[in-house]
């Protein structure tokens, strides 16, 4: 089953960044996945429009299998160009999200990326996303944390954090300012607490 593949996919690739970390013993179980089907009705009236915003995957990381035949997806690089990812049939996309980032305290980036309308053809894509732990906090492992590299995040449970994102409506990773440790914002303590 798809699914199961991607599920399983995107775990072995989340242990080869832990262990690429030193983290050789980090585990994900308890990390759900979420998938998504897009379906872009892409018209001659739309070309040049934005088909999805730019954005982060709040999560940990995605594996998006892009349309094989229509372009769109944009990925910002470092110095803040969009760069187009051309589609390649038979390979699949991974990006990083704004967990991979607070987990890795810092050390992974949370990339920016947009799909705009190229040409006017249905386009489609599958996105599989690995998100934060179920019931524990996403936070640095202790071995991330020391006194070069100081804890960046105060840590939160992830659909706190992603209700925080919805609800004020940043959906490009500056939602991350609002869980810096040390920020000034004043809504750090605001995040909903859990009732269990
Ligand atoms: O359709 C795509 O290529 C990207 C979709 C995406 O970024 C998302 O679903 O988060
Ligand atoms: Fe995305």
């Amino acid at each position: 089953m798809y699914a199961q593949a991607i599920h399983k996919l995107a775990m072995d690739i989340a242990c080869k960044l832990a262990q690429g970390m030193g983290l050789a013993s980090f585990s994900f179980e308890g990390w759900p996945c979420k998938f998504r089907i897009n379906k872009y009705n892409f018209s001659p009236e739309t070309v040049n429009y934005s088909g999805v915003q730019i954005h982060t995957d709040s999560g940990f990381l995605t594996i998006l299998q892009e349309d094989e035949n229509v372009g769109g997806l944009e990925v910002m690089d470092k110095s803040g160009t969009f760069v187009a990812v051309e589609p390649l049939p038979g390979t699949l996309l991974v990006n990083l999200g704004d967990t991979a980032k607070v987990w890795s305290n810092g050390r992974l980036c949370n990339v920016k990326h947009r799909v705009v309308c190229k040409e006017p053809r249905t386009r489609m894509s599958i996105a599989s996303f690995l998100l934060g732990p179920k019931e524990a906090k996403v936070e640095a492992p202790a071995e991330l944390v020391d006194s070069s590299h100081p804890r960046l995040y105060v840590p939160f449970f992830y659909l706190d954090y992603r209700n925080l994102r919805i609800s004020k409506e940043l959906q490009a990773g500056e939602a991350l300012d609002f869980v810096r440790a040390n920020s000034e914002k004043e809504h750090v303590p605001k995040l909903n607490k859990r009732k269990d």
